[in-house]
């Protein structure tokens, strides 16, 4: 997967496809709320384990009953790339089963 920096274009075609993201200065970013502090921190780790298999990590926060993730690729200079599109898509895709939206 290309680890080029994507352009503001690029970045705003591929965040059209993934509500609830945006982007944040120079970090792709998303909110989650969930009905508990304990779903919360389920899907938190499930979070880390989708990190830990792309070998790509946001900062990932959890509150009360939020997830919080924010991500830029620091190998590209800390800017927006695929490595981070890919990121949120496999979290979006693994939310909802934890109720979170
Ligand atoms: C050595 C390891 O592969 C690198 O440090 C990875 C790990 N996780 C990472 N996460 C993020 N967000 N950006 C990176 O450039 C990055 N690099």
């Amino acid at each position: 997967m290309a680890v080029e920096p994507l352009s503001q274009k690029e970045i705003e075609d591929r965040l059209s496809e993934l509500p609830g993201w945006s982007l944040d200065g120079d970090r792709l970013t998303r909110v989650y709320r969930l009905d508990s502090h304990f779903a919360a921190a389920s899907l938190a780790v499930h979070v880390a384990r989708i990190q830990d298999e792309l070998d790509h990590h946001s900062e990932l926060t959890l509150g009360y009953n939020t997830v919080s993730l924010a991500v830029n690729t620091h190998s590209a200079g800390g800017s927006v790339t695929d490595l981070d599109v890919e990121l949120a898509r496999r979290v979006e895709a693994a939310a909802p089963a934890h109720g979170a939206r």
